[in-house]
């Protein structure tokens, strides 16, 4: 019987949160072509731009969330992959990163030598992006020829809209409804709107009109980060009852001058403090594993920002990370990639 592997495969992190490690690791992701999308000279000359001092600044913001084992995506992620490999019944369960170690090549290799031909391959992003899923499937695919490996690829598509991703987000925010917040901000990574429009196949959807991703459809939904954001927004609100004015939702992480898909998580923190919102709860859905983003730019960052602007209470929702619901949902969804 032909073995089928499981490879999970998440963004990576620097090997260290020194600040040599972190400008090897921003130069590999910043220069990815999928995640700068500027001729190569116009991109060697931004990234340059920015690993001027970037890297210290992130370095300082690693060093107050890395763990004795390392970084917490990177250990968050092995915790997915330990607790998935005994439900996997179908072969190896490996875990690699997109960029830095453990490296898609070594996963792939080791596969490869212990004599498994199938992969399912799983992108660790819930919606769609070419700077996140379109990057990790073509970087496997490329070392698979260019190293002659005898593997094929299933890949598993954003499962932004699997009932098994959204029961497991739901059952991450349950416990905290008890709590008597005033309001749930769903933020999500944001993009460059100039990624929305490329990837957008009838070309003049995306971005035109207030509601552009309510009325997404097909294959603009299928393309179309934002409204596969919002769209899983829907779903949590429909599974725990959610009344409108209860939850919001915005985009972080912004790098450079470029316009990224709006609203902002720093404005909207400051607009709901204003509004009179005390107790405030985030979930950041974009991400299944806790990383830099959530634990410093939201759960340090974010937090400061929203008790200086007159708010009382904050509170981070922690990833799916290894939740017994989202490892049960792994299982389900890439299983759907194995043939009977
Ligand atoms: C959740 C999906 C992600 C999308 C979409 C995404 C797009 C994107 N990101 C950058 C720039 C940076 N992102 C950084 C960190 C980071 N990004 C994601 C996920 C998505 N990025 C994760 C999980 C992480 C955390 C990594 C970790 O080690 O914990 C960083 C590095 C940190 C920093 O210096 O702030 C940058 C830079 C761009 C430009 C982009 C889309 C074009
Ligand atoms: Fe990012
Ligand atoms: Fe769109």
């Amino acid at each position: 019987m032909t073995r089928r592997a499981l490879l999970l495969v998440n963004l990576g992190s620097p090997a260290s949160p020194q600040v040599a490690d972190v400008r090897r690791y921003l130069n590999e992701f910043l220069m990815d072509p999928y995640v700068i999308d500027l001729p190569w000279p116009v991109r060697r000359l931004l990234v340059s731009l920015i690993l001027i001092k970037r890297p210290e600044a992130s370095a300082h913001a690693y060093q107050s969330i890395w763990w004795p084992q390392g970084s917490p995506l990177i250990e968050l992620t092995r915790r997915l992959q330990q607790a998935v490999l005994p439900q996997w019944s179908h072969g190896p369960v490996e875990m690699a990163m997109r960029y830095g170690e453990p490296s898609i090549a070594s996963a792939l290799r080791r596969l490869a030598e212990q004599k498994v031909r199938e992969v399912v391959f799983m992108p660790l992003y819930p919606q769609f992006a070419d700077s996140t899923v379109t990057t990790c499937v073509e970087e496997a695919k490329r070392i698979i020829v260019e190293q002659g490996l005898p593997l094929s690829l299933q890949v598993v598509p954003p499962f932004y809209a699997q009932p098994a991703y959204g029961k497991a987000l739901a059952a991450t925010v349950k416990p905290y409804l008890q709590d008597n917040f005033d309001h749930l901000l769903f933020s999500y990574h944001g993009l460059p709107e100039r990624h929305l429009h490329k990837a957008d196949p009838s070309k003049n959807h995306c971005l035109r009109g207030a509601d552009c991703c309510q009325q997404a459809s097909g294959a603009v939904l299928e393309n179309c980060y934002r409204a596969q954001c919002y769209a899983t927004t829907q779903t949590v609100v429909n599974q725990l009852g959610l009344s409108d004015d209860f939850y919001s939702v915005a985009f972080q992480s912004r790098l450079g001058r470029a316009k990224w898909i709006e609203p902002y998580t720093e404005e909207s923190i400051d607009a709901l403090a204003a509004r009179g919102v005390k107790r405030l709860l985030v979930m950041c859905p974009a991400f299944v594993a806790d990383c830099l983003e959530t634990l410093e730019e939201i759960g340090d960052r974010a937090r400061e920002q929203f008790l200086a602007a007159g708010g009382e209470a904050f509170e981070l929702i922690p990833c799916l990370n290894d939740h017994p619901t989202w490892v049960e949902a792994v299982v389900k969804i890439a299983g759907y990639r194995v043939e009977p």
